[in-house]
This record gives C-alpha cells, structure tokens and sequence, in this order.
C-alpha cells in the first residue's frame, strides 16, 4: 500500500539559512502520526510543504488524497457564528460532510448561533477540527492543535481524532510539544531537531528496539556492547543510557523498555543520534 505521506530528501531554505535538510520519511496509511521537536526544528516548515504551502529546495513531498490543514493560530472569523463558519466552509469546499460537522459541534454542546470570537480556546479548536474534518480528507496536517488548551480539552481534541481515525481510513501528521498528550493516541513517531529528521518509526516497534540502562558510572565505556548507544547521562551516582538494540549485559547493569518521553528525550539530547529507515523503506 502507498504511505499516505512521503518525503524523500527534502530540504527547505529561508533565504540563507536551512529549516529542513536531507528528510525523508514516510507515513503509513491509517496511522495517526507525532510531530515533534524542539522549538525551531522544523515542525511547522516539513507541515507547509506536507499541504503544499511551501516549495522545497530540493526533495519531494507528496500526500495522498485529499488533504486538510488547521494552522498553529487557528484560522477562523472571529465576527462569524458557527452556523455562518459552516456555511463558509461548505461553499468553498467541494468534499464536505455537514451532517457530521453539525452532529460534531452538537455532541460537544458548541451553539451554532455563537459567534467564533465569543467561544472558548477548546471550542475554537474544535471548530477548526470539525471544519477540517467535514473536508473528509485522506490526510490531515494538524500543528499544535492542543496548544494552549487546557488538559480537558487537549483530552477531547484527541479523542474526537482518535474516533475519527476509527471511523474511517484517515491519516493524521500532528504536531505537540507536551508527548504525554500523544501516547495514548499517536502509533507513529516523527522526530526533528535542528532541521534534520532524528526518528521515524511505529512507536512500538521503537519502544521494544531500544532499552534504558542503569548501573555504575564507572567505567566510563559503560554496559553497551553489541548496542548503539543513543544518549547518555548520569542520574545521582548512577548512569543511565539510552541504548538501541539488544546489549550484552553485565549483571551490574538493569535494563527496562522506555517509555515514550524518555525515548523522545534520549534522541532530543543527542541531536547526532538517528534511528531512521533505509533508503529503500522510504522509497517502497
Ligand atoms: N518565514 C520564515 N522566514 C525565515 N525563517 C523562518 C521562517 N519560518 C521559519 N523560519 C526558521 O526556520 C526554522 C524552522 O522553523 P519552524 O517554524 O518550522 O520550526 P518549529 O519546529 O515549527 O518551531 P516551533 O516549535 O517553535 O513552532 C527556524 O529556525 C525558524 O526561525
């Protein structure tokens, strides 16, 4: 089956400086799909060229079917209601599913009679949710979709995408800060930092490649044989590694599976760190 995003060497230039280098990923059909990094990584630049905002310097991107974005600021028109909101929408869009835009807002009690401005953070979110929903699309590109709400409507956001990936075959790329949000929704795992791309991969399949060790901090070459060791540090008088692979282990060491902040944060601390598919998996 065709990955419903692929990128294949891109790279994304700023005038002088490059927000994107040499990336190539791809993304599964049906997966929902983490976006993350450190601020100024390049989230929201591989996003633009995912929909077609941008054009790269060199690579390809390409999404299949239809595709549907909601940017970081939510663009809405504070002075429509939510009734004029769909009718907006409806008119410029040749997909488009009122019936489960409206049976949506209804069901999280959002009025359409309401002008936009007047409604809350999360309503306002869920909004630009259900507008980008109702386009019925292959793929959706969300950025920061749970920025500044609160943890209940972060909670309802991901439900109302986990539901709708349920529903039907969807494809969700999104962007957060706060992994917490995302492990018990996201089955894929993106990582950017510094322009480069650190990780693509199933989460579980990443969770179960790599293990967190823990043991004396002397000697200093550590437990890692016959491992890639991602990250290293020390924690008190103990140091812990982030190791991919199956090590061979010397009974002071103890091993467990990390979860998947601690694996985010491994590759986030090692920026040379990568855990990537081959050339020929991304091309396939
Ligand atoms: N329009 C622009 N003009 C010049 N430089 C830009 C522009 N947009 C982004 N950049 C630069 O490109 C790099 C990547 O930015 P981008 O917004 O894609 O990162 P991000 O990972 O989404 O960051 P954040 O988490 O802060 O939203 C940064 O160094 C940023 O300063």
């Amino acid at each position: 089956m065709r990955p419903a995003l692929e990128v294949i060497g891109l790279c994304v230039r700023y005038r002088r400086s490059w927000a994107l280098r040499d990336c190539s990923l791809s993304v599964p059909a049906g997966r929902v799909a983490a976006l993350v990094g450190p601020n100024g990584a390049g989230k929201t630049t591989l996003m633009h060229a995912a929909v077609g905002l941008l054009r790269p310097a060199r690579g390809t991107v390409r999404g299949a079917g239809e595709v549907a974005f909601v940017a970081q600021d939510k663009p809405l028109y504070d002075g429509f209601t939510v009734a004029e909101t769909l009718t907006f929408g409806r008119r410029t869009n040749n997909r488009w599913d009122e019936r489960a835009a409206r049976d949506r807002l209804g069901g999280l009690g959002i009025p359409l009679d309401r002008k936009v401005g007047g409604l809350s953070g999360g309503q306002q979110a869920q909004v630009a949710l259900t507008l980008a929903l109702a386009k019925e699309p292959d793929l959706l590109v969300l950025d920061e979709p749970l920025a500044n709400l609160d943890p209940l409507a972060r909670h309802d956001v991901m439900r109302t995408i986990m539901a709708e990936v349920a529903g039907r075959e969807l494809t969700v790329l999104l962007s957060s800060h706060v992994v917490s949000d995302l492990e018990d929704t996201c089955d894929w795992l993106v990582v950017l930092n510094g322009g480069r791309l650190q990780v693509s991969g199933d989460i579980d399949d990443l969770l179960a490649g790599h293990l967190v060790l823990t043991g004396p901090a002397e000697p200093a070459e550590g437990p890692a044989g016959g491992a890639t060791v991602v990250s290293a540090g020390l924690e008190g008088r103990q140091a812990s590694l982030l190791v991919r692979g199956e090590p061979v282990l010397d009974p002071r060491w103890q091993a467990r599976r990390p979860g998947l902040a601690e694996l985010v944060m491994g590759y986030l601390r090692s920026p040379g760190s990568a855990a990537l598919p081959g050339p020929a998996e991304v091309g396939a």
